[in-house]
């Protein structure tokens, strides 16, 4: 989507599209450099993490294969209800496998949490986190991320995967939504 048809609904650019391509690139080679010679099963966590799992893995130049969970927290609002459910599991059985979460963003760390146990109890051979935003105010949950694109401020933001009741994930850059938005 162009973002001047929606730029009356965010408030802020936060992230251009170059400026995301450019992290996204720093993050690949760092994860090359860490999984030297090592298969990745990359999860996406369903929906908005398929846009950094699209640029994450074709910037990658370590051999790995996807799968995708999807997991929903947040409903049509834009609090995290706090109840995590599954709405679709791997198909890949991921004992003795290097899996990395891919995700969009970390909020209150929730859904992460919850991701980690739940992953970890099916023996993975290592499991670390990779995520394209990352808000640092808002942890209600302490959670180890190994690869961050982005720290931002704790505000409601779409685009480039994120999503406000299903709108803007396809929006290139990403910005804070205007309030006249969502009240
Ligand atoms: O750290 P938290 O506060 O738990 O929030 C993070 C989660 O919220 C979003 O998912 P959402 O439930 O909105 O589903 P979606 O990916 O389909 O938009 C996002 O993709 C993360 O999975
Ligand atoms: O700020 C956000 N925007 C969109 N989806 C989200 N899921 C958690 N936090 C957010």
């Amino acid at each position: 989507m162009d973002d001047a048809q929606i730029s009356g609904d965010l408030s802020r650019v936060l992230f251009t599209s170059d400026q995301i391509a450019g992290r996204i690139a720093e993050v690949a080679a760092q994860i090359d450099s860490d999984y030297e010679g090592e298969e990745i099963l990359l999860v996406g966590v369903l929906n908005g993490a398929v846009m950094v799992m699209a640029d994450l893995s074709r910037a990658l130049k370590s051999h790995c294969r996807m799968d995708w969970m999807a997991i929903s927290s947040y409903g049509s609002g834009t609090q995290s209800s706090g109840v995590v459910r599954i709405l679709k599991d791997l198909t890949t059985d991921i004992s003795g496998l290097h899996v990395l979460v891919v995700e969009d963003i970390i909020d209150t760390g929730l859904t992460l949490s919850y991701l980690i146990g739940n992953l970890m109890s099916r023996n993975p051979a290592s499991l670390k986190i990779m995520t394209a935003f990352r808000k640092p105010e808002a942890a209600k949950n302490t959670v180890d991320v190994a690869y961050v694109g982005f720290d931002i401020p704790n505000e409601f933001v779409v685009g480039y995967g994120l999503d406000y009741d299903g709108h803007y994930r396809n929006l290139t850059s990403v910005g804070t939504l205007a309030p006249h938005v969502y009240s």
